[in-house]
């Protein structure tokens, strides 16, 4: 496996930023809904987004209106739900359609859950998760039982981290970064990627192939990214170095 380097303070100069959320600006909990973002994180994204013109976008798994509460209706673009829904600064919000399929399918996986202990739903909007994080041996029948509810339902199979989420198709992290790069905002700008996940490549070849490069959060492995830092305290502590080497 290839070593990453860290990467430089002066990256973001001229930059498009596009960050991941859970496992790269919040470190993973037990339950999805156990994560805050704390003043320290709020602050620097402000700092970063008044420092890039507004040049910063979140990307997540998560819907958009989590992220949006998470974050306190925060002025900076959400891409959410994989892609799914984008929520731009000036208050416009696109968003696939919910397949009524998805209502059926969260009875299904409540079942499940409530037959085997420790073992969460997630509702979205455009998805439904089964999290196993606390009963990491329940991912065998998890994964079988997402399998056949997307191929039953025609929805697409998302994989995660100690979770399988069935949502709507036609949309990744690379779709979304590249939607993002074509609004006026981010247009024209080298775009910067950080992400923890197997579900941030799609993100970390978009940045690639526009010209720009992914950051990649967490042990080495397989990548498209061209850098790398250990972990969410790490990426916090480049980002406040990175902030003030553009001046903020
Ligand atoms: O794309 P992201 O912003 O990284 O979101 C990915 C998923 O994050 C959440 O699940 C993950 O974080 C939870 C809280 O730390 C953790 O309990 C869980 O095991 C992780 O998979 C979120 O709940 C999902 O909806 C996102 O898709």
């Amino acid at each position: 496996m290839t070593h990453l380097p860290p990467p430089p303070a002066d990256l973001l100069r001229d930059a498009a930023l596009f960050l991941d959320f859970d496992g790269t600006l919040v470190e993973l909990q037990d339950h999805p809904d156990a994560v805050a973002v704390d003043a320290r994180l709020g602050g620097l994204i402000d700092r970063l987004s008044a420092a890039l013109d507004g040049r910063v976008a979140i990307i997540s798994g998560r819907p958009v209106a989590g992220i949006r509460a998470l974050f306190g209706d925060p002025h900076f673009a959400i891409s959410g739900s994989h892609g799914l829904e984008v929520a731009w600064p000036d208050g416009r919000h696109d968003r696939a359609e919910r397949p009524a399929a998805l209502d059926r399918i969260v009875v299904q996986m409540k079942a499940f859950a409530t037959a085997t202990n420790g073992v969460l739903v997630e509702e979205k909007p455009l998805g439904a998760a089964l999290h196993y994080r606390a009963v990491p041996a329940a991912e065998g029948a998890a994964r079988d039982l997402a399998t056949g509810l997307a191929a039953d339902a025609g929805l697409h199979l998302q994989t995660g981290k100690m979770m399988i989420e069935v949502r709507v198709a036609g949309a990744d992290k690379g779709t979304a970064l590249n939607a993002l790069m074509q609004a006026p905002l981010f247009a024209g700008r080298t775009p910067v990627f950080l992400g923890d996940d197997d579900t941030d490549e799609p993100a970390m070849i978009a940045a690639r192939d526009l010209g720009g490069a992914g950051v990649l959060i967490g042990a080495p492995r397989a990548t498209a990214a061209t850098w790398r830092l250990d972990g969410v305290a790490q990426t916090l502590s480049w980002l406040e170095a990175a902030t003030e080497s553009l001046g903020q």
